[in-house]
């Protein structure tokens, strides 16, 4: 079903579709198959019975809420954003803005405890084995989603794509969002908390306090409200890396969050990075003469260079076609 909203741009829809719900505990290679499918239609799925103890998120979910809570000086010890630590409406380097504020934090277990310090000098560990433990956790689930992945395409190493991020000096990273709730009273509301783009490492995790806001972008000018329902789900996304090594087969998809008009939101992202010198590439399994190599070969520190040069919205991946020229719809 397609909704024309009268609160939002005259040329923007909403589609009301919902993406797929699957079940980790489910027969493995049928969970692979579906994973599969998902990337492929959608880039976007939810997972459920996926293994996170409920208090490892709840606790990082409660140190979240504490460090929104806080004083904005207090907040802004932690800043500012350039990249990493406290930024407040400015998003990344160039420019862009959002009703947002937000934390982000580089995930190797000194680079935490180092951060912690600036965001609680009361009690540092409490927030620092908060975060510890919750991204040991979604490194896990990321890494057997990769897993999975992989032995869907048919690959005969089942490790491909997550030995990538496995590495302790892997470049991921964990980002609380803090969304206030937005006062236009339209519904839905058309303030836009965080922009649409992409995201360019190789996987994200997604979780949300049960606040509506995710939408995700299928054809042009049409938006898919991502609900966060069933409330113990991950809602799983593909990057721009993934959608270089499956050479265009999987969607690293247009997302954005809009405010919602009865309550804040938070969201709490992981994005499974590979390290600064890892080279990036399609895997050969998916290369025939029919299927080339759509991207030229990047290292990540490169492809993250080029992302922090953009804006938000630009599409990154089109700087590093290995035919620039070529009709895109002709590969
Ligand atoms: C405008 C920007 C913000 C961003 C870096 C960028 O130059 C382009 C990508 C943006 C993004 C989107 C996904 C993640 O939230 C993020 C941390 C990332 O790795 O790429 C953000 C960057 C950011 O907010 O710093
Ligand atoms: O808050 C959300 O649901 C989306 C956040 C997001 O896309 C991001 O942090 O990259
Ligand atoms: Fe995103």
């Amino acid at each position: 079903m397609v909704v024309a909203s009268p609160n939002l741009s005259k040329t923007e829809k909403i589609r009301d579709i919902e993406i797929p719900i699957i079940d980790l505990l489910a027969d493995r290679s049928e969970v692979s198959k579906l994973i599969v499918q998902a990337c492929e239609e959608f880039g976007f799925f939810k997972v459920i019975n996926h293994g996170i103890p409920h208090d490892v998120i709840t606790r990082m979910e409660q140190q979240g809420y504490e460090f929104f809570a806080k004083p904005e000086s207090v907040k802004q010890q932690a800043g500012p954003a350039n990249p990493y630590g406290y930024g407040s409406k400015n998003i990344g380097l160039k420019g862009d803005i959002g009703e947002v504020e937000y934390l982000i934090l580089q995930t190797n277990p000194l680079s935490i405890d180092h951060k912690s310090k600036t965001i609680s000098s009361t009690d540092p560990n409490k927030f620092s084995s908060a975060v510890r433990r919750y991204v040991e956790a979604v490194k896990k689930l990321a890494c057997e989603i990769l897993d999975l992945m992989a032995a869907g395409l048919g690959a005969l190493d089942p490790s491909v794509l997550s030995r990538l991020i496995r590495d302790v000096e892997s470049d991921s990273l964990l980002r609380l969002n803090h969304y206030p709730k937005a006062d236009d009273g339209a519904t839905p509301p058309s303030s836009i908390g965080f922009g649409e783009h992409t995201d360019p490492q190789i996987l994200t995790l997604l979780r949300s306090n049960g606040v509506d806001g995710l939408q995700i972008s299928l054809d042009d000018g049409v938006w898919v409200p991502v609900n966060p329902h069933p409330v113990s789900a991950f809602c799983i996304n593909v990057g721009d890396m993934l959608q270089v090594m499956t050479n265009g087969r999987f969607l690293s998809v247009r997302h954005r969050a809009m405010l919602n008009s009865y309550k804040s939101r938070m969201s709490m992202a992981y994005f499974a990075a590979p390290t600064l010198d890892a080279r990036i590439s399609s895997l050969p399994l998916l290369l025939t003469p029919q299927k080339p190599p759509l991207y030229r070969s990047f290292t990540w520190a490169e492809y993250k260079k080029a992302a922090y040069s953009l804006r938000l919205g630009d599409s990154r991946l089109n700087h590093f076609k290995a035919r620039p020229d070529a009709d895109e719809n002709s590969t």
